[in-house]
């Protein structure tokens, strides 16, 4: 079986009262067969233009006996590695195919120069790039294709031959890759990013990489059928409503991976609900979870679990847990969750295709790097770490450990924490670690995003969903900052007006948040813990 999915407690009740509706209003066919309408009015213009993921199997199916003779010519011409540049959902789908499948393909996603520097140094005489934007209009994408010509050219290497693009027809990418002589795969515009999983941008990056992409096709067709019938046996709509029905509301929802063979689904999830869902002060906050993560132990009201196992078994409605399980093969796991997905806009009375909050921070970001203001000065400094963020954190406190004990008091009974970390991932992955000791401290949800990455992802719903988070950011001085070629700021630059445009939106949303500066990221994080504990 290529997915199973077992509810009980408040999911299994969530089945029990929306799945015959569901049924009865033709919604799994109506997505299908391209019904724009089932969003509302509001939603039609955009949704007409969204569905061609229904259809990504067939459509993609050409794409492996290109890919895969590509991928023989690149061979052939001595390249051994792939490293990827895109975000959102033009990186997360390869990251969690390739980790699955366990194949070498390095994701550049970030911003921060520690990590563009670790990428462009990583076997680069060996490597070809693919770069992968939708819109191709992203500034993270195009900085680092900027940065890797650069790199090709100064090895003596010439970029057309590494460089590979992905890209909707059109676009300014398209126009210029092909100008300039790029390979180029064009991706179905009729489908969103976050919703991309199953088309080029999943399978170029992944194929070209090692992974058998037929495969994974092979795995998401055969739940094809089942997806698209009006039966109470389909298994989107009982796991949109798994996590979209509940009564009262569970908004939050925790994702495990216990005992699956499919590696970080979660980051790939996280971006599907979040945005998706996370709008008009609505929304499902996907919460990544360890499988001893101290949200477990709380039995939160307004917390929907959701186990990724090995074997969900054969029944659908199982008594115990109060969680919704499932299992499968990854290809099943990206149709049935876009399914979910978009049932779950209906049920929640939202446009599951759009995102509405997303330009906001890239405005704010633009604005920064165009006027350059002087730095805002620190509120205080603890050892090396500089302190900032909104009055209601800031003004009530006098060093470090108060101002995150007055974050955490800001923390609502039905509210979350959301940790941002802006830092060179590879350096500093530790920090994820602090998601655990918050929620400990907490009682509450925390999610913890890696910047910019993060704002391609759960960006959305901090600014869009119910505005109940407090954010905690965290930055740091590079080590070594870096140009971006035939650009006017640096790498550094970018991701300090990243950090800082996206903290003035959330404060413009009235939210709390604390800003901490790394001025010497290995020296301070000890002390970070020490403070945050
Ligand atoms: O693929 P791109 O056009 O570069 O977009 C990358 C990401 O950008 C934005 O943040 C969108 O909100 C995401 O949905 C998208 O995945």
């Amino acid at each position: 079986m290529s997915f199973r999915i077992s509810v009980s407690g408040a999911a299994a009740e969530a089945v029990r009262t929306h799945v015959p509706t569901l049924v009865k209003d033709l919604v799994a066919s109506g997505i299908t067969g391209f019904d724009a309408a089932l969003w509302g009015p509001d939603a039609e213009a955009e949704a007409a233009k969204r569905l061609g993921w229904t259809e990504s199997v067939a459509v993609s199916r050409p794409l492996v006996e290109e890919i895969n003779a590509l991928r023989d010519e690149l061979h052939a011409a001595g390249v051994r590695h792939i490293a990827l540049a895109g975000m959102g959902g033009s990186s997360l789908a390869p990251e969690v195919i390739t980790n699955t499948a366990r194949v070498d393909l390095t994701v550049l996603d970030s911003t921060e120069p520690g990590q563009v520097l670790s990428a462009l140094g990583d076997r680069l005489s060996e490597t070809a790039l693919v770069v992968s934007s939708k819109s191709g209009s992203t500034t993270e994408t195009d900085s680092q294709r900027r940065a890797f010509e650069q790199a090709f050219r100064a090895a003596g290497i010439d970029p057309l031959t590494r460089i590979i693009v992905v890209t909707d027809p059109g676009s300014p990418l398209d126009k210029n890759a092909r100008e300039t002589g790029y390979r180029v795969f064009n991706a179905d515009p009729n489908v969103g990013g976050r919703y991309s999983a199953l088309t080029a941008f999943g399978l170029v990056p992944s194929g070209l990489s090692g992974v058998d992409i037929g495969e994974l096709l092979d795995e998401a067709e055969t739940i094809s059928l089942s997806l698209a019938i009006d039966d109470e046996s389909n298994p989107g709509l009982i796991l949109g409503a798994a996590i979209a029905g509940t009564s009262p509301l569970r908004d939050k929802l925790g994702i495990i991976t216990d005992g699956t063979h499919i590696v970080g689904f979660g980051d790939w999830a996280e971006q599907l609900i979040a945005e998706s869902t996370g709008k008009l002060g609505k929304g499902i906050l996907p919460v990544v979870l360890e499988k001893d993560a101290p949200e477990l132990k709380d039995e939160l009201a307004d917390l929907q679990l959701v186990r990724l196992v090995d074997d969900a078994g054969d029944d659908v409605f199982v008594e115990g847990a109060d969680e919704i399980r499932v299992s499968g093969t990854l290809g099943a796991q990206f149709l049935v969750w876009e399914y979910a997905t978009a049932v779950a806009g209906r049920l929640l009375g939202i446009n599951p295709f759009d995102q509405p909050d997303v330009e906001s921070a890239k405005i704010a970001t633009r604005a920064l790097l165009d006027a350059r203001p002087a730095p805002e000065p620190a509120a205080f400094v603890t050892g090396g770490i500089e302190v900032r963020g909104t009055p209601d954190v800031i003004g009530a406190s006098s060093d470090l450990v108060s101002a995150i004990e007055v974050l955490l008091e800001e923390v609502a009974d039905d509210g979350y924490i959301a940790i941002q970390a802006y830092v060179d991932r590879l350096a500093l992955p530790q920090l994820t670690e602090l998601r655990a000791i918050l929620a400990e401290r907490s009682g509450r949800p925390v999610t913890f995003g890696w910047g910019p990455r993060f704002l391609h992802s759960t960006g959305q719903f901090h600014k869009g969903g119910p505005a109940v988070g407090v954010f905690l950011q965290i930055t740091q001085n590079p080590v070594e900052d870096l140009e971006i070629p035939g650009i006017p700021f640096t790498f550094g630059e970018l991701i300090q007006a990243q950090a800082i445009g996206d903290a003035s939106v959330l404060a413009d949303h009235g939210r709390p948040v604390l800003r901490l500066n790394l001025t010497n990221a290995a020296a301070d994080t000890a002390a970070l813990f020490d403070a945050i504990r």
